[in-house]
């Protein structure tokens, strides 16, 4: 942003703040302003960044959100995070409230967060001191401003400094602004204290891994179990840039960042594990994978195996089956197809069953959430043998690989995706992640070839 859109959009929030369009929140003051701004929301972000932020760019509303400081956060620990942060957000919220939460949860909270993002909570979601948001390409960006009450325009203008930072930090092409090193958060060298990154899995090591598994499964011990893999890699793009491939090469995913203590985890995840609108819950089934072909004939091809083959009609039916049974329990009218369709992504495609339903009432996002996840598209079945599978011989800690991400306005509307598609940073670091679902038929060399074709998208969007 240039200095002089910056000192404007300032101009503005200082302006609202003072007079009695201002919305008073708790101790704070909400303040919302409209600007007209050309570039990108993403071009905003540096890997290196002082502050906590968020980028959201939701593929079904459109909507993209870029999110700085934290003028309010919740943090948990344990298998009550969630529950615990539900509450306090329910507690905090009044529906007319203009204010959205942004955050994610781990997807084992009897583990601790090691690895690259070592020390973070288990479950962690914060209001923006600043959140700009875009409807599809519209020129005009809503700021909202969450400020404490009370302050002078000199204090406002003091509060709002370390956003300005960042965004009059960001030059128009975020390739030039990292090679630049313009900004003053590039200056800024977080000390990361890495834990323990744990097994990284070549292909023999895997395949072991895998028959163990399926040695299992044939005894009949678990049905499935979801095993996951990591892959460190050098980063060689600026955030800006990687973002930027992720939201033209996966338009239909959920393209998230969540930056905290200096360290990023982002995804670009296809599976919705919930989204509540004005009542209404949609989640995704999604499993069951073949490669995308290279001609239309091709492509058809393997669809069609896919969706006629026994192997992953069983993987998929076990998500089916678990995701409806869970979700009764908050539910009413589900909806749900007798056969699944197909998702088809940039380099895989997947079987999909829409499952649709209404929210009953009293019931948030979070009881759907905390009843659904982990469901058999990251865990397994039954779910306490895959996990005790996945905790003594997976060898990493998944931390928010395979949790959940996203966002949840004061009225209870909002989307919790599945962390796929995945990476955790510590610039110039980042691991990489990707798991797949393993039946009795699996067959320890495919899986391999799957989870390389689902590290693609990052591979791609962070070399
Ligand atoms: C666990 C992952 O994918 C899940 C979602 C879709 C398809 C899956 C599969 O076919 O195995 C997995 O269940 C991952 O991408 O890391």
């Amino acid at each position: 942003m240039k200095r002089m859109a910056w000192e404007d959009m300032v101009g503005k929030l200082a302006h609202t703040y003072a007079d009695d369009a201002a919305v008073v929140w708790e101790d704070k003051r909400i303040v919302r302003v409209k600007i007209p701004l050309e570039i990108p929301l993403h071009t905003f972000v540096r890997w290196q960044i002082a502050v906590p932020a968020v980028f959201s760019s939701d593929p079904k509303t459109h909507r993209t959100a870029l999110g700085l400081g934290a003028a309010t956060q919740l943090t948990g620990n344990g298998p009550d995070a969630l529950g615990d942060i539900q509450m306090a957000i329910r507690a905090k919220n009044v529906p007319s409230i203009p204010v959205t939460w942004f955050g994610g949860f781990v997807f084992d909270s009897t583990q601790p967060v090691d690895g690259t993002l070592s020390g973070w909570p288990h479950a962690l979601w914060f209001v923006p001191t600043v959140t700009l948001e875009r409807q599809g390409s519209e020129q005009m960006v809503t700021v909202t401003a969450v400020l404490p009450n009370g302050l002078s325009i000199a204090e406002v203008n003091e509060a709002l400094q370390p956003i300005g930072e960042v965004l009059s930090g960001a030059a128009d092409d975020g390739k030039t602004a990292f090679h630049s090193g313009a900004g003053t958060n590039d200056q800024v060298s977080p000390e990361v204290k890495h834990g323990s990154v744990g097994t990284v899995h070549d292909a023999r090591s895997w395949e072991a891994l895998i028959r163990k598994a399926v040695g299992e499964l044939q005894r009949g011990e678990m049905a499935k179990v979801v095993l996951a893999r990591q892959t460190p890699v050098t980063i060689g793009v600026s955030l800006s840039e990687a973002l930027a491939r992720l939201l033209e090469t996966y338009a239909t995913s959920h393209v998230f960042a969540l930056a905290w203590d200096g360290r990023w985890f982002i995804a670009a995840s296809p599976e919705q594990l919930v989204r509540v609108e004005d009542g209404l819950m949609a989640v995704d089934c999604l499993a069951g994978t073949m490669a995308r072909g290279d001609t239309p004939e091709t492509d058809q091809a393997l669809a069609d195996a896919l969706l006629n083959s026994d192997k992953n009609r069983e993987e998929h039916a076990a998500v089916v089956r678990v995701v409806t049974d869970r979700l009764r329990l908050v539910a009413e009218e589900m909806a749900v197809p007798d056969v699944p369709v197909l998702k088809k992504l940039a380099n895989v495609q997947h079987l999909y069953t829409p499952v649709r339903a209404k929210l009953r009432e009293g019931k948030h996002l979070f009881d759907a959430a905390s009843l659904l996840h982990p469901t058999p598209a990251v865990g397994g079945v039954p779910l306490e043998r895959a996990l005790a599978f996945i905790r003594a011989h997976e060898g990493w800690p998944r931390g928010y690989y395979a949790g959940a991400i996203g966002y949840v306005d004061a009225g209870g509307n909002g989307l919790l995706s599945v962390a796929l598609r995945s990476a955790a940073v510590a610039y110039p670091q980042a691991v990489l992640y990707a798991g797949c679902g393993i039946v009795a038929a699996s067959n320890p060399a495919d899986e391999w070839q799957e989870t390389e074709m689902k590290l693609t998208p990052m591979r791609l969007a962070l070399g």
